[in-house]
């Protein structure tokens, strides 16, 4: 195993970030930490990269205690904190410079693993790091996190306030490092990305909901789920959210996302409801669960 999480927990005062957290991520994996703002994402990142202490439980990366090994771990692991940690005043070069002499080499030793992603940023390479566009800010912190080979790498909401375009970029550079054998722990608030990993663990309030390939998850969605439409969505919503055979409902995209109490669903009978309620141009069609109607399922 490459991280082992047993029964961890944290908290701040009387906020409790981490709830009894355990998971094993295999070696060469890319596993998903996949929850809302608060959930205990960064705290969990922050205990594995030796930042912070948990309050119970323990952990190894690598085979390393987070707490007695705390050395080797921070030699062997490349971490990308969620808000932008390098240094704004120097250049690209010197971004990455710096942070391949503080782990006693050099850019040409490994230029191989960051190649990829360097040649993207390279034409930028004088330009201080605070004047770089969001993608072209990750990019380098990717760079930076990577510099000195790691086994592990620890990536803490890297898309956040990317555009779709480099958040694209983003993750097939995270399948190439992959297949580097590197083992990738990322956090994201995206349930679209979550799709991208080999498994992912659903988080909120600090406790792991599920734990499974997202193909697995999805599956687990217990009711048939209907894209609803109408003329007027906030009136749609709250319709159908006064209707008598209401099990969920949110917005997803252009449409909403129903389920019903009911084993035997009847979309006439719905249509009609709303119809009642003076809507219009309603549309009922059988759609596939997500990952995000999975999240919403178990998070109720
Ligand atoms: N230093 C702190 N003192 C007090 N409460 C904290 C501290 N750090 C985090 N918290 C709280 O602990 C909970 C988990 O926070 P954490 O930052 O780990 O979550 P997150 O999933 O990374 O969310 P975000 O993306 O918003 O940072 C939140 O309720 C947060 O307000």
């Amino acid at each position: 195993m490459s991280i082992c999480v047993a029964n961890i927990s944290k908290s701040y005062k009387n906020v409790k970030a981490l709830q009894d957290i355990s998971f094993n991520v295999k070696v060469g994996e890319l596993f998903g930490i996949i929850g809302p703002d608060g959930a205990g994402k960064t705290t969990l990142f922050r205990i594995l990269t030796t930042l912070l202490f948990a309050d119970n439980g323990r952990a190894t990366v690598s085979g390393w205690d987070v707490v007695s090994d705390y050395k080797n771990i921070r030699k062997s692991v490349g971490y990308m904190p969620g808000r932008f940690s390098l240094y704004q005043d120097l250049t690209v070069e010197e971004n990455l410079q710096f942070f391949a002499t503080i782990f006693g080499t050099t850019i040409e030793e490994n230029y191989d693993l960051i190649k990829d992603i360097y040649v993207q940023i390279e034409p930028f390479k004088d330009r201080r790091a605070g004047k770089l566009s969001g993608g072209m800010k990750q990019k380098l912190a990717l760079c930076c996190a990577l510099i000195h080979k790691p086994k592990v790498l620890f990536l803490d909401e890297p898309t956040t306030g990317v555009d779709p375009v480099s958040r694209k970029e983003f993750w097939e550079m995270l399948k190439r490092l992959q297949q580097k054998n590197i083992t990738i722990l990322v956090s994201t608030p995206y349930m679209d990305e979550a799709a991208l990993c080999d498994r992912i663990a659903l988080i909120q309030d600090g406790k792991i909901l599920e734990i499974d390939t997202p193909e697995a998850i999805v599956k687990h969605y217990p009711k048939p789920i209907y894209n609803v439409s109408a003329n007027n969505m906030y009136k749609l919503i709250n319709s159908l959210n006064a209707y008598q055979y209401i099990h969920s409902v949110y917005p997803f995209g252009e449409f909403v996302h129903y389920t019903d109490k009911r084993a035997e669903f009847n979309a006439v009978e719905l249509k009609l409801y709303l119809e009642s309620k003076n809507l219009s141009n309603i549309r009922i069609e059988k759609t596939v669960a997500t990952i995000e109607d999975t999240f919403m399922e178990l998070a109720k």
